[in-house]
């Protein structure tokens, strides 16, 4: 007969084969996204749902990912930042895609990535309901990050697809030396234009801020230290979207033994009711994200 534990060792290896095969598709579809961006560089013509306009790479990448992903037994639902709804595709977990983060250092030739996030939820999903995320950057070299099981790897991805791990049990450094905050200085809030020269008086921490999230939070994971996108006078959700931005690189940065905010809480924590709402993000070393917190909650 059947018992309770037998349903949750079936439902964790079905879980544990969606991760697999999502990594797989991803992996396998980064060398594909890379050729394909010198000659996708132009705008498109319509306006993707945060009214940004995207570039043709952008559209492609999101084309090979939902007909890649939307092909696993056990996804249900897919849905990105290019496309106004989720995309029924079958049954079982919703992945949420960032095709392209950081389209616009395509031109001058920077570094972009790709971010994934495996929901347990139809979406939008909270962020308990996220399983697993990853993202990959594709720098000098192609690698790929990814949480799940309370583990961050890091692997690099060969030009066939394939993908070894180059370090496992990832955890960010103790002592941080680089920050990152985006947004036009200008537009910042007193508090953390306060909280930002208060970090830069620390003669340990160095600027890097790259215009690609992921490469900013790759930093972050590699040397320690801070990665924002903050609220804004003019926009107080700043600009990163929760389901495709916020919850994976929250996710990612607290397995990996940092801490993540939208200013006063975890991004984990935060819940939105709208597929493409955005969020303010902080992620890093807790005392970097804890100073966050300490400068806004001044303002409450
Ligand atoms: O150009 P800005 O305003 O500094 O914005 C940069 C931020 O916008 C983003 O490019 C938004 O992501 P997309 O490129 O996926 O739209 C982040 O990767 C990056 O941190
Ligand atoms: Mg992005
Ligand atoms: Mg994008």
């Amino acid at each position: 007969m059947a018992t309770d534990d037998d349903a949750t060792s079936d439902r964790v290896n079905s879980v544990d084969r969606v991760f697999k095969k999502v990594l797989d598709a991803v992996a396998k579809t980064a060398p594909e996204i890379r050729e394909g961006l010198p000659t996708r560089r132009a705008k498109v013509e319509t306006e993707n749902p945060s009214g940004e306009t995207p570039l043709a790479a952008d559209v492609y990448a999101d084309e090979l990912l939902c007909e890649r992903i939307g092909d696993i037994e056990g996804v249900g639902t897919y849905a990105s930042e290019e496309r106004p709804e989720a995309q029924t595709v079958g049954s079982g977990l919703s992945v949420c895609v960032d095709p392209l983060d950081g389209s616009s250092n395509l031109k001058p030739n920077n570094t972009m990535g790709t971010i994934v996030a495996i929901y347990d939820s139809p979406l939008p999903a909270t962020g308990d309901d996220i399983l697993a995320a990853a993202y990959v950057l594709f720098g000098p070299t192609m690698t790929m990050i990814t949480a799940y099981d309370d583990t961050v790897t890091e692997y690099v991805i060969q030009d066939d697809g394939t993908y070894q791990a180059i370090r496992v049990d990832v955890t960010l450094p103790d002592d941080p030396t680089v920050y990152g905050f985006g947004g036009r200085v200008a537009d910042w809030v007193d508090e953390i234009t306060e909280y930002v020269r208060e970090i830069e008086s620390d003669p340990s921490m160095k600027l890097r801020y790259g215009g690609a999230m992921i490469g900013d939070v790759n930093q972050v994971l590699t040397y320690g230290g801070i990665f924002a996108y903050p609220t804004l006078a003019d926009a107080p959700e700043g600009k990163l979207r929760i389901q495709f931005e916020g919850y994976p690189v929250g996710y990612i940065v607290e397995t990996a033994g940092g801490a993540s905010s939208d200013g006063h809480q975890s991004l984990l924590a935060v819940e939105k009711d709208d597929l493409h709402a955005r969020t303010p993000v902080y992620v890093g070393n807790e005392s970097l994200v804890d100073g966050v917190e300490a400068h806004l909650s001044d303002d409450d």
